[in-house]
């Protein structure tokens, strides 16, 4: 099948790169030259596992071309899946500029039967008013049908996630339309589930937000067991095992970030809004997700005191491991706030350097090694789970540069190990001392 691709970020790119390689004769047009520069000569513009192989070979292959004109991107194309960003705008909803802008450009230029399918993360009616938006600039007498495909890849492991989903969601007004696109996905061999169209927009709205809900509340069991003197990953383990909830996304923490979970959980409470209804639950996610954020500033400064000139390393700075993505890291909210009480902060992180130096307020020095950013440090944060952080040869190296406290945001050190080290180690949702919970229940006159 002939496919147009409009917007080549993580999902644009990704898709389009997976989609020649299923054997579709793919363009990827967007507006960034640069962008597509770089693509045109083979390079991937930011860092995802497996993805630069895969796109060198399609387009050694001829399935799989860039450019900046979307004209020669849509002229033949069968399908067009647009996977431009949605980000949040300033009443928390997201910004549909660039959707609109090619929403339009659909309808000057298409002069042929169409299918447009909406693969950005769009609230619910977007296709809808986007269809309007295609049919006042229609300049040619051809048939453009809409359609919903939400994306659920996660940054990291997209390639894997757009081979392996769980779901392939299609929301379409029409049968026609549906089985094109059922077509175009099969030899993924992924379960399709075809709704209407804003069933479709929902579900990948009601998915983000119910993961970021397990997050939110497996972080709030934590800091109870800490309080209770229980271990989360035990508690958490515990209740994964029980298929009715499920193991995943219980992995408590310095809460999420990223450029999806904090924008569309924002985003589902601005649609309720406007619906005259309060999402309270969302609510409380989004509080408790701001509050965990700065966990490990409180529990440093209740072990170190008063913050002020004092060294801290912050350890990983991408929101998640295996992704150069900085967009809402929990790392900016925790330097922020040491900052502001006056302590002196470095950085290192093994593929974000570039995009945390826009990121990340200058008075951050950035370090070249986690060495480097540990000379001479009164307290290391480890705020992402990179595979080298997690090696034991890193606790060596936290050994050899006499780091004597760690806060451990992601709870990926091995607690043995470094007390074995002499190093003083506070993850996240480990109580430590059950004798003074047991105080605490007597002094309130109950027994726990
Ligand atoms: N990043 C993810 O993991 C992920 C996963 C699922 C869904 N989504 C959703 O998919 C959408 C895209 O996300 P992303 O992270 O890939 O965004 P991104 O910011 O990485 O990329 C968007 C791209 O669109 C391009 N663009 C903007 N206007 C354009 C136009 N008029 N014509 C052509 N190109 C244009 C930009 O230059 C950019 O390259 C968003 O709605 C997001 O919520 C993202
Ligand atoms: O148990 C967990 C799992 C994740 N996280 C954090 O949650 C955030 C998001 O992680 P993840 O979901 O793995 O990454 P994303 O790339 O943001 O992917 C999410 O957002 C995408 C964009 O909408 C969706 O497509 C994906 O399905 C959805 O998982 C990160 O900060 C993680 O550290 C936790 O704190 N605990």
């Amino acid at each position: 099948m002939k496919l147009a691709i409009v917007g080549t970020g993580y999902v644009g790119l990704v898709t389009g790169v997976c989609l020649a390689s299923i054997g579709h004769s793919v363009v990827c047009v967007d507006v960034d030259r640069e962008k597509v520069a770089q693509l045109q000569g083979g390079r991937v513009p930011f860092f995802e596992p497996g993805l630069d192989e895969l796109l060198q070979e399609q387009v050694h292959a001829k399935r799989l071309s860039f450019t900046i004109h979307h004209e020669a991107a849509f002229d033949q194309a069968e399908v067009i899946i647009i996977a431009v960003g949605t980000p949040q705008g300033i009443d928390g909803l997201p910004d549909l500029r660039a959707l609109i802008e090619v929403a339009r450009n659909i309808g000057r230029t298409v002069n042929h039967d169409v299918i447009v399918v909406i693969k950005s993360t769009v609230p619910v009616g977007t296709n809808h008013f986007l269809s309007q938006i295609i049919a006042e600039e229609q300049c040619h007498p051809v048939s453009i049908q809409m359609a919903s495909n939400p994306e659920f890849l996660r940054e990291g492991s997209a390639v894997y996630d757009t081979f392996h989903g769980d779901r392939i969601v299609i929301g379409a007004a029409g049968e026609g339309v549906a089985n094109t696109l059922e077509a175009l996905y099969r030899p993924l061999h992924i379960p399709f589930l075809h709704t209407d169209i804003r069933s479709a927009e929902m579900i990948k709205y009601a998915s983000n937000a119910f993961l970021a809900t397990k997050i939110s509340f497996i972080n709030e069991i934590a800091n109870l067991c800490e309080r209770l003197g229980a271990t989360i990953e035990d508690v958490a383990r515990g209740m994964g095992m029980d298929q009715r909830i499920g193991e995943k996304f219980l992995r408590a923490g310095i809460g999420y970030g990223g450029s999806c979970f904090p924008k569309d959980v924002k985003a589902l409470m601005g649609m309720a809004e406007l619906s005259d209804y309060t999402f309270q639950i969302l609510q409380a996610v989004e509080r408790v997700n701001r509050m965990q954020q700065l966990r490990l500033v409180e529990k440093a400064e209740k072990r170190l005191g008063d913050l002020r000139g004092q060294r801290i390393a912050l350890l990983g700075l991408s929101f998640k491991p295996d992704t150069d993505d900085m967009r809402e890291a929990p790392s900016l909210a925790i330097a922020d706030a040491l900052l502001k009480r006056g302590a002196q902060v470095v950085g290192y992180d093994p593929v974000s350097m570039e995009n945390a130096r826009n990121f990340l307020p200058a008075q951050i020095e950035l370090c070249e090694s986690a060495e480097q950013a540990l000379e001479g440090v009164d307290a290391a944060f480890l705020l992402t789970e990179w595979i080298e952080f997690t090696m034991p040869v890193f606790a060596l190296l936290l050994q050899r540069m006499k780091v004597s406290v760690v806060f451990d945001g992601r709870n990926c050190l091995d607690a043995p190990a470094l007390a074995r080290l002499g190093i003083e180690y506070h993850p996240i949702g480990r109580g430590i001392d059950a004798q003074l919970v047991t105080t605490s229940f007597q002094e309130k006159g109950r027994e726990p």
